[in-house]
């Protein structure tokens, strides 16, 4: 069976108001052409929070103090020997004006119209989590990009 070795740390960052969520559509690369989260790698020397927020600003030009961790999610894909450990956080206190980027083109969205037809797959799971205020942990075992062939989510009290 092939080990699964390589971990790769990421984080989410979903912004919310009131009645809405800001999703970003993805240009180029991973995830192209889906509503995502906002944020990337953790680089060599800076904390995952630290990551986060300088991720959502590069993204989309927010600039967030207090990010709330309220997630914890693994990613495997069967034909990419990588896992991807993605650390989940939201906000309401911003400054800053969504803006697109090279990566990014930032939309608000009613939390009554997710686009969930043109976000990752696992979303329909954990985002009804995360609008309620939970906290989760969660692992999701894709083929490709568009099946989930196993998956856990799991509400907790702490992370
Ligand atoms: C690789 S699985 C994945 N699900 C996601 N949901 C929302 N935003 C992302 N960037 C996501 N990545």
């Amino acid at each position: 069976l092939g080990v699964k070795m390589l971990k790769k740390v990421l984080t989410l960052v979903l912004v919310t108001e009131p009645r809405r969520v800001l999703l970003g559509l993805k240009k180029r690369g991973f995830g192209e052409g889906r509503w995502n989260g906002f944020g990337g790698k953790v680089e060599k020397g800076e904390t995952i929070v630290e990551a986060a927020k300088r991720e959502l600003e590069e993204e989309c030009g927010l600039v967030s103090d207090e990010l709330k961790r309220i997630g914890l999610l693994n990613f495997e894909f069967v034909e990419d020997p990588v896992l991807l450990e993605v650390h989940v956080f939201t906000t309401s206190l911003y400054k800053g004006i969504p803006t697109e980027s090279s990566e990014m083109k930032p939309e608000w969205f009613d939390l009554s119209n997710i686009p969930f037809h043109q976000m990752w797959p696992d979303d329909r799971y954990w985002f009804p989590l995360f609008l309620k205020g939970s906290k989760f942990t969660g692992y999701f075992l894709f083929q490709g990009h568009n099946d989930i062939i196993k998956h856990t989510l799991t509400e907790v009290d702490t992370l």
